[in-house]
């Protein structure tokens, strides 16, 4: 079973503007408000794909409401743990083709709350995949993923991070099984300027090879990404497209990596079908649907390095 884990999630208010001007009143073309968080997004686009999950983490309020209102409506299970404070509400303002974000602080997360998500994940074993995606709530320490990996590494779980900073420093220290940077993020991780595919690859095989890492997929927005594994080395292009709404592409690149590899248990298909899936993302006004994905394919070329 999947469980993605999103101890951060946000409601996620989409603004577009023609021109957005600072210090007037603006008002928008359009907007709307999605359930979203790192984690969240990863079990909407599993869900698109076919795949089941079921979507853990901490919610509270009425934009707490909001999102499991939203995951059951379209099928996806949650067992949140749930707080008394509201999850938090991200703006992503699209301004012309700009696009910036501000993203809201988090709740509290008390000891309760916290134990009460263990001990949820302490009941998962061997076959069992969780995804640990998105920023750390403020009041939980920057090791936080690092001890769950170690935890759920020790029951013979599956883990697949997507965090950035000091939390994903901390968390490669315990080999979860996949981890997908962007490549600002592995440049933060070493505190080195990434120039070149070539210190992608060394920085990334570093990450296989020393942190014990299974699969590690750069990802390069609209360059494509770099993967690095066991079975090699593969340089994927994206596809050519307007890119529309890039929120939630590097969740659907996770969820179209871990989708194919239960699939076919081939990484380089794994990594193809990421791409496919984060681009049709990055070309659409929400999350990719299979369809979007799969017509992505024929344009994704893969070059094993
Ligand atoms: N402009 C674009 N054109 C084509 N594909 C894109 C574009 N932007 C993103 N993608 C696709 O989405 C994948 C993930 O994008 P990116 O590297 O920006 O991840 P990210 O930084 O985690 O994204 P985000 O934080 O916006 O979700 C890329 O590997 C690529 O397949
Ligand atoms: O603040 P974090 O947890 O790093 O990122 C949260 C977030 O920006 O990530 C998702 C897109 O990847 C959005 O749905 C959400 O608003």
């Amino acid at each position: 079973m999947i469980y993605t884990v999103t101890l951060n999630p946000a409601v996620d208010y989409v603004i577009q503007l023609d021109n957005f001007e600072q210090g007037t009143i603006n008002r928008s073309k359009f907007d709307y408000k999605e359930a979203g968080g790192k984690g969240i997004n990863v079990s909407r686009v599993l869900n698109r794909l076919g795949a089941t999950s079921t979507a853990l983490g901490f919610i509270g309020g009425f934009t707490g409401k909001f999102i499991t209102d939203y995951l059951s409506e379209v099928n996806i299970a949650h067992d949140f743990v749930s707080l008394e404070e509201d999850t938090r509400i991200n703006v992503k303002l699209k301004s012309g083709d700009e696009e910036s974000e501000v993203n809201g602080t988090s709740p509290e997360i008390s000891e309760k709350a916290y134990n009460h998500l263990l001990e949820k994940l302490q009941g998962l074993s061997h076959g069992d995949v969780v995804v640990l995606a998105g920023s750390l709530p403020t009041s939980l320490p920057q090791d936080t993923y690092k001890s769950l990996v170690t935890m759920l590494n020790k029951r013979g779980v599956s883990t697949i991070l997507d965090t950035s900073g000091k939390a994903l420093g901390e968390a490669i220290q315990a080999g979860p099984t996949f981890i997908k940077p962007n490549n600002f993020e592995l440049a933060e991780l070493f505190s080195e300027e990434v120039k070149s595919d070539d210190d992608i690859i060394r920085l990334a095989k570093r990450l296989h090879e020393e942190n014990n890492i299974d699969h590690v997929l750069v990802s390069l927005a609209k360059e494509g990404a770099i993967y690095v594994g066991a079975t090699g080395v593969y340089k994927l292009n994206a596809p050519k497209g307007k890119a529309i709404h890039s929120v939630g592409a590097g969740d659907s690149s996770v969820a179209g990596f871990i989708y194919k590899l239960q699939e076919t248990s081939n990484a380089e298909d794994a990594a193809k079908f990421a791409v496919a899936s984060g681009s049709a993302t990055a070309f659409s006004k929400t999350l990719c649907t299979k369809e979007e994905a799969e017509s992505l394919l024929n344009d994704i070329h893969v070059k094993k390095l």
